[in-house]
């Protein structure tokens, strides 16, 4: 793609990353996020603030592409924009200073046909991560609390 048409896509989506392929367009909103941020900054501070944030989604999202039993449904999709907007995530929903704009959930995962196994799996390459970024136990589980919910939107029912 020529530079002059990657800025005026740049131009276009102005949170998006060089090399990010285009989505169907949206109107950002925090609601997106598909949960409330927790307040305070222990959280932030328990994942190591974004820096440690980073580890821990580059981390999933290295584990989930290469899952024997997930990476098939990761195959083929932007690793770039998912790694952008789930980290804009985790760090918007730990009050780490971010704020998220990529799609809702349920319009997210609408085609993915994501069974209640690989929503176990991927909480388990979480686990994986935090663990190796010694997040603190307790903060492992209220993070995890927080992204229960969002399975609704996510498996497919
Ligand atoms: C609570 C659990 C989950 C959360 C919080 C979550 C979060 C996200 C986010 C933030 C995005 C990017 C949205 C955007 O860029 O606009 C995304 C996309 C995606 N998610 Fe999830 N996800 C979850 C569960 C899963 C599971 C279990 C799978 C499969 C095993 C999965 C597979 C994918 C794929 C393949 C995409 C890319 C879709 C595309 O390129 O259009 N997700 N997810």
């Amino acid at each position: 793609m020529s530079l002059f048409l990657s800025l005026l896509l740049l131009q276009a989506a102005p949170h998006a990353m060089p090399g990010e392929d285009a989505v169907d367009p949206y109107v950002p909103n925090a609601a997106h996020a598909g949960g409330e941020p927790f307040t305070g900054d222990a959280m932030a501070r328990a994942f190591h603030g974004q820096d440690g944030i980073r580890r821990v989604v580059d981390g999933m999202v290295v584990r989930a592409y290469a899952d024997p039993v997930i990476g098939e449904i990761f195959m083929g999709h932007d690793k770039v924009r998912l790694s952008r907007t789930l980290f804009e995530q985790f760090c918007y929903l730990l009050n780490a200073g971010c704020s998220y704009s990529g799609r809702d959930m349920a319009s997210a995962h609408k085609d993915l046909g994501v069974q209640r196994k690989d929503m176990n799996r991927l909480v388990e390459l979480l686990q994986e991560v935090m663990r190796a970024e010694k997040v603190d136990f307790q903060a492992q589980n209220r993070f995890l609390s927080k992204l229960a919910p969002m399975h609704h939107d996510v498996v497919k029912q």
